[in-house]
């Protein structure tokens, strides 16, 4: 493994990944740093979570070639990858009796031999992570119990717990009220790790991510920097429709509304 790669979380190189003869994903091409929240952003059916499947190595493309850590992603052995890599999908498959615990200590079993206890380490970390996330409370509460967000937050401890250098979210804040979306961005941003999250909120992103990467119609239509990329011209093209990029009067975050009026992004 050479420094260089080493330096990017992700290298997508030329990917294209489609079901039925058709492309999904055409042409994609990223380095996505280490260390960094990057978010995928783009309309309804762009591919974000097509994307998300290609990094986490459960798509394989078609074409081109995806590699975590400098390494190709389906040369990692499971348990290796689940410690250097953990994902948190929309359709969580859960059993609905387990409570919060048995679920995060499913985080640890790449860890562990066959039939290996939990020690006191273990139990430190998972309570750690249970505060970071709210739920110390609700430690022995089946998770059929929990609200969508309360789930959500479980999840993404379960996640934590594999003490991941990489972390992928589909929509995180899904099933999230708007106190807690915010809570969640600002915890995800603080995560000294490389984050890659699908956002549907725009704003949020634009304030909380690094860098974005925008897809459209299975395109990338730019990556970078949240400054560099977060433009009226690439938000119109986005979305199909006029926008005005503004700062936000109370956080001075990149803010974008749509407007009725083409106006020209000079304007
Ligand atoms: N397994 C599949 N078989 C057939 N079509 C698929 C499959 N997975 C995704 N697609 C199609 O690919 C397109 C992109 O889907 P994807 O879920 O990646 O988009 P998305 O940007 O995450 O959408 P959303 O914002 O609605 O969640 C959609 O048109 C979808 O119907």
């Amino acid at each position: 493994m050479s420094r260089h790669a080493a330096n990017y979380a992700f290298d997508v190189e030329n990917v294209s990944w489609g079901q039925d003869q058709n492309l999904i994903l055409k042409n994609i091409n990223a380095k996505i740093a280490s260390h960094r929240f990057t978010g995928i952003i783009g309309p309804n059916g762009a591919g974000k979570t097509s994307l998300l499947r290609c990094l986490s190595g459960f798509y394989t493309p078609e074409i081109g070639s995806v590699s975590l850590l400098g390494k190709d992603i389906a040369s990692w052995s499971s348990s290796e990858r689940a410690r250097k890599l953990a994902v948190v999908t929309q359709q969580a498959d859960v059993d609905p009796s387990w409570t919060v615990e048995q679920l995060i200590a499913t985080g640890l079993i790449p860890y562990k031999r066959w039939f290996q206890a939990n020690n006191a380490a273990d139990h430190d970390l998972m309570s750690s992570i249970l505060n970071q996330v709210g739920l110390a409370d609700k430690r022995q509460r089946p998770l059929s119990t929990l609200s969508g967000g309360e789930l959500q937050r479980a999840l993404i401890a379960k996640a934590l717990v594999q003490k991941p250098q990489c972390l992928l979210l589909d929509e995180p804040t899904n099933h999230l009220d708007s106190q807690y979306q915010l809570t969640l961005m600002k915890w995800i941003k603080q995560l000294d790790i490389s984050v890659i999250a699908s956002v549907h909120d725009i704003n949020m992103a634009a304030r909380f991510c690094d860098d974005l990467l925008m897809l459209k119609h299975g395109c990338l239509l730019a990556f970078g920097a949240v400054e560099e990329v977060f433009t009226c011209t690439n938000l119109t093209a986005l979305f199909d429709h006029p926008v005005r990029v503004d700062r936000h009067p109370f956080t001075d975050a990149l803010w974008m509304n749509f407007v009725e009026q083409e106006r020209g992004c000079d304007q």
